[in-house]
């Protein structure tokens, strides 16, 4: 990556400006911190290698590698970079802060949000569609490949925002040797995964039709609020299921029948997660079908669902 080609453009953030950090979260090789700005008087998020092993220059790359990516990917529904901290001993990507946490937590953490309007729901299936039809739109196309409900991040007014925890592609290839697809991280999930990636050797070169699978599941997800496959006790067991053509279960006692759209919503969701790939509907499909139906709902029916989904987290904390 050309350093001063990448920091030509973006902010260069000395280390002495982020201050009162909190441990977020561990990625695959880097943990996430909150913090403060302290010119820019705001709440921050940064993305930085481990502190403990010296800054190796791979890793360094990986993370410049990213910031490039996220500064290339500039859209209402990506995660916004603000800058780089790039100093001998501290290297970090430095990201707004997303003060609703994970599409993860929103979706199952019954007892914190018992209620979840369709209007709100149905706006979050949109702008994640938007997003990763962005990125499908860039040239060249930049496929996401670990699309997840932790991966889709909620800012104040619980507005979309991709995002991606996990080792940067470049690491990822370096590690899988270019199977073309990301190895389910240490832990990680594999039900997001389409089945013809769990045998790398046998993907396809073209991967475009990996997130919409991905996507067919978050929007089982998100319409269900159960966790996909949860029955299964191991990951080979969801493998064999998806194999066999077991897909989460569309029926009325998962997927109630006041769902607005629930037709059109489930031919969207078992159209993204059909077997063969080129059945697959593409993002731009996707959005132009969800279009209409967010145009059902005014704008005050969003708002009053923001609202209450406020109102009962702040009553539970
Ligand atoms: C309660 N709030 C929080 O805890 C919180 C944590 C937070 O931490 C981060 C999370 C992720 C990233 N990085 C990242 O998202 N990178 C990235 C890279 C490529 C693509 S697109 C192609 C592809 O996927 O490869 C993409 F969409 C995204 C980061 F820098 C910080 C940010 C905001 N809030």
């Amino acid at each position: 990556v050309n350093l001063c080609s990448l920091t030509s453009t973006l902010p260069v953030i000395p280390y002495q400006k982020l201050t009162d950090l909190h441990y977020l979260s561990k990625g695959g090789f880097g943990s996430v911190f909150k913090a403060q700005h302290s010119d820019w008087r705001t709440t921050v998020a940064i993305k930085c290698l481990k502190l403990d092993s010296p800054v190796g220059e791979r890793e360094r790359n990986c993370l410049l590698k990213e910031a490039e990516v996220l500064h290339k990917a500039r859209f209402n529904y990506i995660i916004q970079i603000f800058g780089v901290c790039n100093e001998p001993e501290f290297f970090c990507i430095v990201t707004e802060y997303m003060s609703n946490g994970s599409l993860d937590q929103l979706l199952h953490d019954n007892n914190l949000y018992p209620l979840l309007a369709w209007s709100l729901r149905l706006r979050v299936l949109y702008e994640i569609a938007l997003g990763v039809n962005f990125l499908h739109n860039m040239t060249p196309p930049l496929m996401h490949h670990d699309l997840k409900t932790q991966n889709i991040l909620l800012d104040g007014e619980f507005h979309v925002k991709i995002a991606d925890f996990g080792l940067s592609k470049w690491r990822q290839l370096s590690i899988s040797k270019c199977s073309g697809s990301k190895p389910p991280e240490m832990g990680g999930t594999i039900i997001y995964m389409p089945p013809e990636e769990y045998e790398p050797s046998k993907s396809r070169c073209a991967v475009v039709k990996h997130d919409i699978y991905s996507y067919a599941i978050i929007m089982w997800e998100v319409l269900s609020r159960r966790i996909p496959f949860e029955e299964a006790t191991n990951p080979m067991q969801v493998m064999f299921s998806v194999l066999r053509g077991i897909r989460p279960d569309i029926g009325l006692d998962c997927l109630p029948g006041d769902i607005p759209s629930r037709e059109t919503l489930i031919n969207l969701m078992t159209c993204g997660w059909t077997a063969n790939p080129d059945e697959r509907p593409c993002f731009l499909m996707c959005v132009i079908e969800l279009e209409p139906m967010l145009r059902r709902f005014d704008e005050i029916d969003i708002l009053e669902a923001v609202l209450e989904v406020k109102k009962s987290k702040g009553s539970s904390t």
